[in-house]
């Protein structure tokens, strides 16, 4: 390992729209060279750890289609370190406590329910338009568009998931954020025995922190609890926030075959949505921005198709849904910067692949950068910006349907993606209608794998009014 080095920033381009999307191997350069000499298909060691290195679709299919999904969990090595972060939530859970939790989670983002909560993602938004209007006026013209639609989207995501303030959600926000820099520090020793004692002071500062964030959010489940049980009597209306729902949809289970959420299960789902909904988000949305000031184009053409599907009417899931073009663009920007740039799982039973046995316990590491970026899979083309290619099909014209998988595959699908979608939309709207964005000359194109792929350097645009 030690002779690959990792590529420093791949450019600083002083302000020109050249900005190379061939980012596999700065993302993953130890990857991209093996996968020179050893093919889309080989296994590596992580200390005493086995991993299955998988960035070829077929293979990926076999191994996990139908029956063989069941035989797949989630791996062993990262499960105690990312306890903190999502405890038994739905992303790291499995077999029958994943089926029971993921049937009462998937009701709460059907686009019915998550149309009340268009009003509280755009309120937000407007915020931060409002901001960014305030900060032009005073001769800022230039902006970290990362910075700010993080912070919206950790807004966005409080409200959503549990109705709590700005101010609070701020609290369990930053302290989800130290949690997150702690556990990239303790990602480095995976594989290594006895890694826990090496780290033993990161250890126990994430496992601190960990009970600060359960402790603020079992108070919040403890109140708005009374909350449901006070209205139990009445019908149930819809609700304006994921817990409400989970809440409500608890409370519909009792004495049915389902079991309800103990409160410990709660909190890790609601630290999953938080952990799991605002950053993967944001991040599609940043580097959207990007792409849109590279391709100024592009924001013509999202703005007149705003134009002509909303005008001046509310905006409703109904209206989102039919733009269209704007679809593709968050199709193409997931596409060629994967918020979620890498998926694992670790065979719980021997499973067969063709003439292949990858034995229990192996780890699988799948590569969604090297999927995206594969020519093989897209054409010559493949590190261009080209929306138009999700035209005719959504999966953006790859030879293989498990090429495109910005959502995970499979029965693990990403269950927030409709919420994705709408608050992706709402935002850009906003945006397009009062904005159009060019890149700063202070610019350094860097993404980097921090458990998301986010860019190292943050992504100052210049802003101008339109
Ligand atoms: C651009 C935005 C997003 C991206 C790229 C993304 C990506 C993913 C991916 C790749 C997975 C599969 C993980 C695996 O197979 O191991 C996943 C699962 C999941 N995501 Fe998302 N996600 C996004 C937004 C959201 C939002 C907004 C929420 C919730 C508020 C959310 C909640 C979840 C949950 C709970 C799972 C676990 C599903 C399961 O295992 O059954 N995600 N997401």
């Amino acid at each position: 390992m030690g002779k690959t080095k990792k590529k420093e920033n791949v450019s600083s381009h002083q302000g020109s729209l050249e900005i190379s999307h061939d980012i596999h191997s700065t993302v993953f350069p130890y990857f991209a060279r093996w996968r020179e000499s050893y093919g889309k298909v080989f296994v590596y060691w992580l200390g005493t750890e086995p991993f299955l290195y998988v960035a070829e679709p077929e293979f990926l299919k076999q191994a996990t289609s139908g029956v063989l999904g069941k035989r797949w969990g989630k791996p062993d090595v990262f499960r105690h370190d990312r306890k903190p972060m999502f405890g038994e939530g739905l992303v790291m859970s499995e077999g029958d406590t994943w089926a029971q939790h993921r049937q009462i989670i998937s009701p709460a983002f059907s686009a019915t329910n998550l149309n009340a909560m268009l009003n509280s993602m755009a309120e937000s938004t407007s915020s931060m338009i409002e901001e960014w209007g305030r900060l032009l006026t005073s001769g800022h013209h230039e902006i970290d568009v990362e910075d700010h639609i993080v912070r919206n989207a950790s807004e966005i995501i409080g409200k959503t998931s549990f109705g709590i303030s700005h101010e609070m959600g701020k609290e369990v926000f930053n302290k989800l954020r130290d949690l997150q820099v702690l556990l990239f520090k303790s990602k480095r020793l995976v594989g290594v025995p006895f890694n826990k004692l090496l780290h033993l002071r990161q250890t126990r500062a994430a496992s601190a922190l960990g009970k600060e964030i359960d402790e603020i959010l079992l108070s919040i489940i403890e109140s708005r609890k009374a909350s449901v049980v006070s209205r139990e009597a009445e019908t149930f209306g819809p609700q304006e926030d994921l817990l409400g729902l989970l809440l409500e949809g608890n409370q519909r289970n009792d004495g049915g075959k389902n079991k309800k959420l103990t409160e410990r299960e709660l909190v890790d789902e609601c630290k999953t949505f938080f952990f799991g909904g605002h950053e993967t988000t944001a991040l599609a949305l940043t580097w959207t921005l990007l792409l849109l000031a590279t391709n100024p184009e592009w924001q013509t053409i999202l703005r007149q198709e705003v134009e002509e599907v909303i005008g001046g009417r509310p905006v409703d899931s109904a209206l989102l849904t039919k733009l269209t073009k704007m679809q593709w663009v968050l199709n193409e920007a997931l596409r060629l910067y994967a918020p979620a740039p890498n998926l694992h799982r670790q065979a719980r039973e021997d499973i067969r692949v063709g003439e292949v046995v990858i034995p229990k316990g192996t780890n699988m590491w799948v590569d969604v950068v090297g999927l995206h970026h594969d020519p093989a899979l897209w054409g010559d083309d493949v590190n261009e910006f080209k929306p138009e290619r999700f035209e005719d099909s959504p999966y953006g014209g790859c030879k293989h349907r498990m090429g495109f998988l910005p959502f995970g595959f499979g029965g693990r699908i990403c269950v927030g993606r409709n919420l994705t979608m709408f608050e992706y939309k709402i935002v850009l709207i906003q945006i397009l209608r009062r904005f159009s964005v060019s890149v700063s000359p202070k610019y350094v194109h860097a993404p980097t794998h921090m458990l998301s792929l986010r860019p190292a350097h943050g992504v100052p645009l210049v802003l101008t009014p339109v």
